[in-house]
């Protein structure tokens, strides 16, 4: 249903190059932009189970998880306040992905990135050291601020750095390191919870500044992407860095390709209005909305925010809630490296619809197990940071990435409440929402399995769906199409 040949069509171009060190060098950089996300993703699960942690920020809460007497144990942590604390970083970064978007285009990738170190550096040290709830969710909000310039900027500049043939590989590293960052602030969590006299959680937010300095000192040292210099007219230079860094002197073919990108991308006058309101980028928009709302509809946040919470709610000790959510961090980042290995070999579509399917049956045992044990009381192969064409490519991203965190906040905000009141519903509402998903992709996502990201648009040219938005004479690129082909032929 989803799968794609090509029409007609040239085969997809190989553009000489090799995985230099320097190209190595950049991961590290995306390596970092990876771990802060994942590190606060994993890291308030934990926070917030921890008792000096919420006896000094959110005492109502606190009075409840000691009462032994509570009987509705959906109930417990079952505190907007609380919710915000989580939720408030993604809310801060959906605003921060859209500012992000003109911030890369105009200045490059590397100013948002050295932004994104600096500004979730201030946030690390305000958490650490906070001593009133203002200053906690201040601290949070410029966490968010750094993730949406990161989140924006790094998969960008991964994906333009890469050699063709390695970018589905390097942007799922960005994801892999995500996971890795979950993983850490959960063994983070377990550890400092340990710690006498009631810092341990002081310990486990500050720490969230070790990878902000790793992408502060990598932005420093690191140059732009060729893309992006040459989006900014600096040609000469951006010729000499694809040589350097593709470690050939042969770059012409990807170069010339990326000269067109730019004057196609000049034919553009607002990226955002082109966007929206042209017909061909309608599949891309499509998938970049709709990925990420699935993505946060699975669930699987729930799992990493309140893990902890949601554990000691079904009467596990505080040790044992901590040591679940070590448990799904290596789950996820082992279904992640599933997902690195295969993604390239049994193609995208597939490991979406496998995950789908392993998803809706685990929600369903998780509804009925929580609602046998209480009566009335996941892992991810997720591909979200989709690339797009240079014209629209920094908008777009910040589309996803605000989408992804539009999402985030609202399961964020949203949990504690809803488990209060839907009780194990709430796990059939989240299975119900892995069942559309995996229909959808079965449907409307096409293979993007060895595809450049060039050749993406002959992609949904070909598809069953999508090729009725693709055919508009008027439409930017193919005006551009024309004009090059008449310019071929003078
Ligand atoms: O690995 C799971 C994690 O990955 C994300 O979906 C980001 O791509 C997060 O929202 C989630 O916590």
């Amino acid at each position: 249903m989803g799968g794609v040949s090509f029409e007609g069509g040239s085969p997809p171009p190989s553009y000489p190059g090799k995985l230099t060190p320097y190209v190595l060098l950049t991961v590290l950089a995306g390596a970092a932009g990876g771990l802060i996300f994942g590190y606060d993703l994993g890291i308030s699960g934990g926070v917030t189970s921890m008792a000096p942690f919420l006896e000094k920020f959110f005492p109502d809460v606190y009075e409840r998880q000691q009462s032994i007497t509570s009987t509705n144990q959906y109930c417990k942590f079952n505190s907007p306040t609380l919710q915000l604390f989580t939720s408030s970083l993604y809310l801060a970064a959906l605003f921060a992905s859209l500012a992000a978007g003109e911030v890369t285009k105009k200045f490059g990738r590397r100013i948002s990135m050295m932004m994104a170190g600096f500004i979730f550096l201030f946030g690390a040290a305000l958490n650490a050291g906070a001593v009133h709830l203002s200053m906690l969710i201040l601290g949070r909000i410029l966490l968010g601020i750094g993730i949406g310039f990161a989140n924006q900027s790094v998969p960008l500049y991964l994906s333009e750095m890469s050699p063709y043939n390695y970018r589905g590989r390097f942007n799922i590293c960005f994801q892999l390191m995500i996971t890795i960052g979950i993983l850490c602030a959960n063994l983070i969590n377990f550890g400092t919870a340990k710690i006498s006299g009631g810092w341990g959680w002081r310990l486990s937010l500050g720490l969230a500044g070790v990878p902000a300095v790793i992408i502060l000192i990598a932005s420093f040292f690191l140059s732009d992407t060729p893309n992006s210099m040459v989006q900014r007219g600096r040609e000469i230079e951006a010729k000499a860095l694809l040589k350097r860094i593709r470690g050939v002197d042969d770059v012409d073919a990807e170069f010339n390709d990326m000269l067109a990108a730019k004057n196609e991308a000049d034919l553009v006058e607002s990226p955002w209005r082109n966007l929206f309101g042209t017909k061909c980028y309608r599949p891309q928009l499509a998938m970049s909305i709709l990925i990420p709302f699935f993505q946060q509809f699975t669930g699987i946040n729930v799992i990493m925010f309140y893990a902890p919470v949601l554990f000691q709610s079904l009467g596990f000790g505080s040790d044992a809630s901590l040591i679940s959510s070590v448990i799904t961090g290596v789950v996820n980042m082992f279904a992640t490296g599933v997902s690195i290995y295969g993604s390239d070999r049994w193609g995208r579509r597939s490991l979406f619809l496998e995950g789908g399917v392993q998803m809706f049956i685990f929600q369903s045992l998780i509804a009925g197990l929580i609602g046998w044990r209480f009566g009335v009381s996941g892992n991810v192969t997720d591909i979200p940071f989709l690339i797009f064409p240079l014209e629209v490519r920094s908008a777009a991203q910040s589309v996803t990435v605000a989408v992804n965190m539009a999402f985030t906040f609202i399961v964020g905000q949203c949990f504690l409440t809803m488990l209060c009141s839907m009780k194990y519903g709430l796990f059939i509402f989240f299975a119900f929402f892995v069942a559309v998903m995996t229909l959808f992709c079965y449907f409307f996502m096409p293979e993007t399995k060895n595809i450049p990201i060039e050749e993406m648009t002959q992609v949904w040219r070909s598809h069953w769906f999508w090729k009725r938005f693709m055919n508009e004479p008027n439409d930017p690129v193919n005006k551009a199409i024309a004009m090059s082909k008449l310019r071929d032929r003078v």
